[in-house]
């Protein structure tokens, strides 16, 4: 039993699950995306390089990954803050910030929106995708790793005494890369040691998810306390995603709010619209899934936020709640997905 054990760990320090409420179980508010910057169309390059304007908030919401600026979500802080003061209004309790090394995490400015919103902010441990480990990162050891993520999570990250809550989002290309696998296996025994939640961010195809849980499994991982995240770009068969859901991790619907037409990292997948993804969570629920399921936004550029006349961090509380209600989903099953399961998935063993 150590001092972590029945807590959920906020960047203001150890709460009573109770006290958590609803949760998004994966967003980022402060991070930079430049890693995954997909160049423009040739035709493309003027609006691309343009300062951001409302004439051309269509063509970012298709091209999201094609404008640097867009790819700077760190500089919107204040835009940030009135988002959650909205998210505590719409009922909110919760954010999951799942920004980890790689991606410019900022644990400071997460504690600081912690105090000025009230709203429990739990911060991730680890590493992004392969693309942005540094040759350093790539040659330490799985020990080396194991020990990094462990010190961020019982000491603190990036040189402060703010200490994370969960590992991940743990960043995994497809196919999955050496670095990574060494990643994954630190991921699976720091859980060993701690006894907390895991999250994973899996590469773009239907193979990936399983893939990620064998590695884990045979590093003796905890996948009954493991969110497997993107799921609606990743699996869109019901039949592997029933295979997927019988390995025992929790299953992520995160990118509520995001409808575009031609997916830039690959072109093979149609991105589901909301109702498609309501239709998934139904499916799932109806299949015997509802204590598995978390929900969030992941809010990852500047245009997903309101002030950019998008979804924000409030969409799923103020309109995909009422839509689920609508589509066989009870309210029983709804608290499931936004409050139990979160508070289950996030308190340390
Ligand atoms: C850092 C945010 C993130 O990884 N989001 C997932 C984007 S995507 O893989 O679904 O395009």
């Amino acid at each position: 039993m150590s001092a972590l054990s029945g807590k959920v760990q906020t960047v203001l320090g150890l709460v009573d699950p109770g006290q958590l409420g609803r949760t998004m179980t994966h967003e980022h508010l402060t991070m930079t995306f430049e890693c995954c910057y997909f160049p423009p169309a040739p035709g493309d390059k003027g609006v691309a390089e343009a300062p951001i304007e409302m004439k051309n908030l269509f063509w970012l919401k298709q091209n999201p990954y094609s404008s640097h600026e867009n790819l700077l979500l760190c500089q919107e802080m204040e835009a940030v803050r009135e988002e959650l003061l909205a998210y505590r209004r719409a009922g909110g309790g919760t954010i999951v910030e799942n920004t980890t090394t790689g991606i410019s995490r900022d644990i400071n400015t997460l504690r600081r929106l912690a105090k000025e919103t009230g709203v429990h902010i739990v911060a991730g441990a680890g590493y992004y995708v392969d693309v942005t480990h540094s040759d350093e990162t790539r040659k330490m050891t799985v020990e080396k790793l194991t020990d990094i993520i462990v010190s961020e999570v019982l000491h603190g990250a990036d040189g402060t005494d703010i200490k994370c809550g969960v590992i991940g989002e743990i960043g995994t290309s497809w196919p999955i890369t050496e670095s990574e696998t060494k990643v994954l296996r630190a991921t699976a025994h720091a859980q060993t040691q701690l006894g907390c939640p895991v999250i994973i961010h899996p590469g773009r195809n239907a193979a990936a998810p399983g893939a990620v849980v064998r590695i884990l499994q045979e590093a003796g991982g905890d996948i009954g306390k493991t969110v497997m995240s993107h799921l609606d770009r990743t699996i869109f068969d019901h039949g592997e995603l029933l295979e997927f859901a019988k390995l025992g991790s929790y299953l992520e619907y995160d990118l509520f709010g995001t409808e575009l037409l031609n997916y830039p990292y690959n072109l093979e997948v149609d991105m589901p619209s909301d109702c498609q993804r309501v239709k998934d969570l139904a499916f799932l629920v109806a299949e015997g899934y509802e204590d598995n399921i978390v929900i969030a936004h992941d809010v990852h550029t500047k245009n997903r936020l309101t002030k950019y006349g998008r979804h924000g961090y409030s969409h799923i509380l103020n309109n995909i709640v009422p839509k689920m209600l609508t589509r066989g989903i009870s309210r029983n099953q709804v608290d499931k997905i936004l409050i139990e399961n979160p508070k289950r998935w996030l308190t340390f063993k």
